[in-house]
């Protein structure tokens, strides 16, 4: 996909011409090299806007669309700056470049893009730490090669090395670029201090330069900024003229109002009437747990899509196995959670189905944008449950038009009596609870009659229509313990 970038759609973004790589008068020999061998002819235009600045040394907030080469926008001049102005800087095993990133999955695809680059220019050596992975192989690896490091990482797995590896800080302390990429989730009150924490292991701002990058820029991404870049002479790289326009053109929107009940069926028939042979689509479920539940219900249904799955509930050794058989498949639907709605580049998704609403409009951005990546056409659904209608408030601005309910039919699958252990369904419907309490502002008794529905829909009442039991200890906890209905189901 990423050669097929058609100039044209790059050039949409932006008035100005985009340059040819093998033109650009400041990009050296082996970068021309490198871009040749990836394919790219010409820059899009948050690669134009960024490249002089970053090469400069100068600190950069930037935000461009979905899909529109962001990732090598900040390592192309940042690896050609290590190249030609750090080298020899930092001790070999010492890191020169820190990439943040929120997710494991990005962290090793940014990861990948950073090793392809760097082989071309030989002056630094990619390592890559996330969760998941044993300890010791991160040590491993930072010790193994020659070189100063350009390390890409989770938050979270650095974290933890910053306050328990000993000599770990150390390392850091000649850090010279620093990139948030996807800063408005790194912002975000989930992964927040576990940057603020990094940042304070790195060189003071004024010696190292602070690179921003993601689709979305929020409030908390200026102060964020303020309180890790140097302030003075940030540089705004903004590609959306305006927020009308942040979702790529070439993506049409849709969203259904959809009751509980028909959640599956609404699912189940856009993707068997839209599978056609090069159809590759990304489901996004409220939870990992409900789409594990999903991935299996729609294999034992008998789809004829190779169905995939991540999320939070499998091994990192799975997860990162299912990533690459999607990376390379043609055909086939991955069944997933908020873990891959960001960054995440797969070749070729046409269709996005979001599972109910975001968290916030910039969520739904991020989510839409796996598919319609690199001037390709997308399509996104978006199936919002009944109680979620206030949503699309949220959406006012965007181009989303309404894709009416069909009428019922009965040519489906048998959903409610699929074999599913008992023990995975409950599972999708405590996670489900603890999701729309987390996420809703209605009444608990609402929430939890609503979620008795979407229990009825998937086979998960008992014979006396009796949802999935609570203990009582969760039903506290949870503040339903009081309530008197037929949709809180007590242990004894
Ligand atoms: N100059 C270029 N020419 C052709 N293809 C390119 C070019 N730059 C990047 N690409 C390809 O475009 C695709 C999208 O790039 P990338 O993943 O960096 O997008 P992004 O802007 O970071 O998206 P997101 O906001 O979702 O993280 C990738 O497949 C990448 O290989």
């Amino acid at each position: 996909m990423a050669a097929g970038y058609k100039p044209g759609d790059a050039a949409a973004e932006s008035e100005e011409p985009l340059p040819r790589f093998r033109d650009l008068l400041e990009l050296s020999a082996e970068g021309k090299k490198a871009m040749e061998s990836f394919g790219y002819e010409r820059m899009t235009a948050v690669q134009r806007r960024s490249f002089g600045p970053i090469l400069g040394g100068g600190e950069l907030l930037a935000r461009a669309k979905t899909g529109s080469g962001k990732t090598l926008s900040f390592l192309l001049p940042a690896v050609e700056r290590i190249h030609r102005q750090l080298d020899g800087e930092v001790q070999p095993g010492g890191v020169v470049m820190l990439v943040l990133t929120p997710v494991r999955e990005l962290s090793m695809q940014v990861a990948k893009e950073a090793e392809k680059l760097t082989s071309f220019y030989g002056s630094c050596r990619m390592v890559c730490m996330t969760g998941g992975v044993p300890w010791e192989e991160d040590l491993k690896s930072l010790d193994e090669g020659q070189g100063a490091v350009l390390l890409v990482a989770t938050p979270g797995r650095l974290q933890s090395h910053v306050a328990k590896t000993e000599g770990f800080a150390a390392r850091l302390r000649r850090v010279r670029i620093l990139v948030l990429d996807e800063v408005d989730q790194l912002a975000s009150e989930t992964f927040r201090a576990a940057t603020l924490e990094i940042a304070a292991a790195l060189p003071p701002c004024s010696e190292r330069q602070g690179l921003f990058y993601s689709a979305t820029v929020s409030d908390a991404v200026h102060g964020l900024v303020r309180q890790i870049g140097r302030g003075d002479g940030l540089a705004f790289v903004d590609v959306i003229q305006s927020d009308e326009v942040v979702v790529p053109e070439h993506i049409d929107q849709y969203y259904s109002l959809v009751p509980t009940e028909r959640m599956t069926e609404c699912l189940w028939r856009f993707l068997q009437s839209h599978a056609k042979p090069d159809f590759k689509a990304v489901a996004i479920f409220m939870t990992g747990r409900i789409a594990a539940y999903y991935a299996e219900a729609f294999r034992k249904a008998g789809t004829d899509l190779a169905v995939f799955e991540i999320h939070a509930r499998r091994s990192q050794k799975q997860r990162t196995e299912e990533s690459e058989r999607f990376r390379a498949a043609e055909r086939g639907v991955l069944f997933t959670s908020d873990v891959s709605s960001r960054g995440l580049d797969y070749p070729g998704v046409t269709h996005v189905v979001q599972m109910g609403a975001a968290h916030s409009k910039a969520e739904y951005i991020h989510r839409l944008g796996r598919c319609g990546r690199a001037g390709a056409k997308g399509h996104g659904l978006l199936l919002l449950h009944d109680f979620e209608e206030g949503f699309l408030e949220q959406l006012s601005d965007l181009e989303i038009m309404e894709e009416p309910l069909s009428q019922m039919t009965e040519d489906l699958p048998d959903f409610i009596k699929m074999p599913i252990a008992k023990n995975v369904k409950a599972q999708a419907y405590y996670s489900r609870i603890n999701h729309v309490m987390r996420n809703s502002t209605a009444d608990l008794l609402e929430i939890m009659r609503e979620a008795h529905r979407f229990a009825r829909s998937i086979g998960a009442t008992d014979e006396e229509d009796r949802p999935p039991e609570i203990t009582v200890e969760n039903a506290q906890k949870m503040g339903v313990a009081e309530i008197q209905d037929v949709s809180v189901h007590m242990a004894k």
